[in-house]
């Protein structure tokens, strides 16, 4: 097919790439006829597709750590079953686990002793997550981390948090 007719993921259009949670692994989707399939399309350029995964991922792994307040959604955790501190003194701890994270100590070990989500058993380990399946402004902060990098403040529903991608 002619360049024109390819999206710059290599895919003829307009087939996507999307992640599979189930099968922890990518699959193409045609949005107009709604059809999946697990093999790349008839026309792809897999040069290309490999060059634009690369640059645009369609999975990310993470690591976060989560300061509940008084307004989360689900305002307990195994911290505390009824947390009080407003939206503010949730950030001002979590500026103080950033300042603590600049001065060489562990995201892991910090998630371990302060985050309000559950994944604070594994470090604040999300595992690989794909778009779609987490709130959006914590998906749209994940996926613009570099490997590595570690996010600013970001705020959902269930309360404040620090990112950090580690695939
Ligand atoms: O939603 C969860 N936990 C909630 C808090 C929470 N809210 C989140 C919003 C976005 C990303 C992670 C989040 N964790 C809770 O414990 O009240 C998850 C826990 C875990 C544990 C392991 C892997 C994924 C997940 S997602």
């Amino acid at each position: 097919a002619t360049a024109m007719s390819e999206a710059a993921n290599g895919l003829p259009a307009p087939w996507t790439v999307r992640y599979s949670k189930s099968k922890k692994r990518e699959y193409f989707f045609n949005p107009e006829t709604k059809a999946s399939q697990w093999e790349e399309p008839e026309g792809t350029d897999h040069g290309l597709l490999k060059q634009y995964l690369a640059e645009h991922p369609v999975r990310v792994r993470c690591l976060h750590i989560l300061c509940k307040h008084s307004d989360s959604r689900r305002p307990a955790s195994h911290r505390s079953e009824h947390i009080t501190i407003s939206k503010a003194e949730a950030i001002e701890e979590l500026q103080e686990i950033q300042r603590r994270l600049e001065s060489g100590e562990s995201f892991e070990s910090l998630a371990k002793e302060r985050s309000d989500c559950s994944s604070y058993k594994r470090g604040g380990d999300l595992g690989f997550f794909g778009k779609g399946e987490m709130q959006g402004s914590f998906e749209k902060a994940a996926f613009a981390l570099k490997v590595g990098e570690t996010s600013g403040v970001v705020e959902t529903e269930s309360g404040v948090h620090l990112i950090k991608r580690v695939q």
